[in-house]
């Protein structure tokens, strides 16, 4: 079998080859944005320097169930960007599903998987990347993202988390009182996803409202990014390697 990276590289390609494809659930639930008939097509105008973006790369990060998910899709959309979900990236290398992948493969193996994808998104243009919850926990990752652009992540409380994944299959979560099993977690995690450039609440809120909002934030934060290169001067350029595309 091919190394792990270039059957990442591989299934990454099949993924921006195809149509976009919108996560799983949502439809029909309260809360998200119903999909509309256009939503499938990547907009021509990817590249063309038509549209308008604070950004044209971004990564949502946040615990499981803050909506990462339905938001970044809902947000590349918006934004007129490929749209990457590293969780289905990951099944699709490996060709197992995410509890598939902890039950047989080991969370080392997903969690070595996630290693890989993140090298390779980080080199994407013109994305928005939803990662897996503890994607940002680990430091090479988060230096990897934080270095490639802003990471925007989402929060909820653990009663809203519990809601939102008590009916899905989340390895994590497979225990007898799931709730605590959230709340424990979250904050062992928490001053880690402090790390993000941006924090936005998604208790309550209709998905459309939490892109609204990630959109208005990322242009504050890109005005203040131009003030700070006019101030300093020229930067040296970023580290990573820009994919020829
Ligand atoms: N703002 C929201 N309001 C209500 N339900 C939501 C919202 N955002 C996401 N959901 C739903 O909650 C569930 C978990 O969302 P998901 O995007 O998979 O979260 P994550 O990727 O962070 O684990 C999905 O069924 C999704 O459709
Ligand atoms: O928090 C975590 O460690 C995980 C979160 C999941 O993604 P979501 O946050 O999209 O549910 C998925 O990557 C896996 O089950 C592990
Ligand atoms: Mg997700």
């Amino acid at each position: 079998m091919p190394p792990l990276s270039e059957r990442v590289q591989h299934a990454l390609l099949a993924l921006l080859a195809g149509p976009p494809e919108p996560p799983e659930g949502g439809e029909n639930e309260e809360g998200v944005t119903p999909l509309s008939a256009g939503a499938r097509r990547l907009p021509s105008m990817l590249t063309s320097g038509l549209i308008e973006r604070p950004t044209d790369w971004v990564a949502l990060a946040g615990f499981m169930g803050t909506g990462k998910s339905r938001v970044g899709w809902e947000l590349s959309r918006a934004l007129a960007l490929h749209f990457v979900d590293t969780d289905k990236l990951i099944t699709r290398v490996v060709g197992k599903s995410i509890p598939e992948v902890f039950a047989q493969e080991g969370e080392g193996y997903f969690r070595a998987c996630e290693r890989e994808v993140v090298g390779r998104v980080t080199r994407l243009e013109h994305a928005v990347i939803s990662l897996g919850g503890g994607t940002f926990i680990h430091e090479e990752n988060r230096r990897q993202l934080l270095g490639r652009g802003p990471v925007v992540v989402l929060w909820a409380t653990p009663e809203t988390v519990y809601q939102r994944t008590k009916h899905s299959d989340r390895p994590l979560l497979r225990t007898e009182d799931p709730l605590s099993r959230i709340r424990t977690l979250m904050d062992e995690r928490e001053s880690v996803y402090r790390q993000g450039t941006l924090h936005v609440h998604s208790d309550g809120r209709p998905s459309e409202e939490i892109v609204e909002e990630v959109i208005e934030r990322l242009w504050a934060w890109r005005r203040a990014q131009d003030t700070w290169n006019e101030l300093s001067g020229p930067r040296p350029e970023p580290e990573y390697d820009r994919a020829t595309d």
